[in-house]
């Protein structure tokens, strides 16, 4: 069973995807840790020496590393999607799931944070806005379900996926992960 988490920065996919592991006893992998501990720099380090390009290039094999795992809950970072190989990748998973929220809630969760290097000369929310007109179709198309954390806490989002997860009786430990 793997459940993969797409979504803007700031809408949640490494806090939920932490605690749903948590819940189903399963590993938890997030593509930036793994990116961060694999490239020994951090993510604005890793952009200041290789362009989002090198950054780009990285995600894609944490990616694939990720999925290599038998069973878990991999959390991605905001851009995973724009690259099609990664959208192939990400359809293999079992339940893909798109944390949104209002572009004001986003801004406010990630503003002044050092670890999210700008991803344009915009300002915060003109990038988020900008940005997302490019992303939105892409996470769309891939979500299998689709949930507003602007409007629950962590655990109630945790609780609508486990839902879902019985539903499509993933957590059934006799079938092959
Ligand atoms: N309902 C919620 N679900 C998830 N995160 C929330 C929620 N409400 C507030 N937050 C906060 O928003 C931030 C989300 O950041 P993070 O989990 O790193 O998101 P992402 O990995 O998608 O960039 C965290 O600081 C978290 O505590
Ligand atoms: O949206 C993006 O392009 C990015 C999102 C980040 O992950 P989070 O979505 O977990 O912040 C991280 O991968 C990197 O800073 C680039
Ligand atoms: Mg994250």
């Amino acid at each position: 069973m793997k459940i993969v988490l797409i979504g803007y920065r700031g809408s949640g996919k490494t806090t939920i995807g932490k605690h749903l592991a948590t819940a189903l006893n399963v590993p938890f992998i997030d593509t930036d840790h793994l990116i961060v501990s694999q490239a020994g720099m951090s993510i604005p380090e890793i952009f200041h020496k290789e362009g989002e390009s090198g950054f780009r290039l990285r995600e894609s094999r944490a990616l694939k590393e990720a999925l290599m795992l038998g069973r878990g809950v991999i959390s991605t970072g905001g851009g995973i999607v724009l690259r099609p190989e990664n959208r192939i990748l990400i359809r293999t998973a079992d339940l893909v799931v798109y944390l949104t929220a209002p572009v004001s809630i986003l801004a406010e969760r990630i503003r002044g944070d050092k670890n999210r290097p700008a991803l344009t000369n915009l300002s915060l929310e003109e990038e988020i806005h900008t940005l997302l007109k490019e992303r939105s179709p892409l996470y769309e198309e891939l979500a299998d379900l689709k949930i507003d954390t602007s409007t629950i806490d962590v655990n109630q989002a945790v609780a609508i996926i486990l839902k879902k997860t019985q539903r499509k009786d993933l957590c059934n430990e006799a079938l092959p992960s």
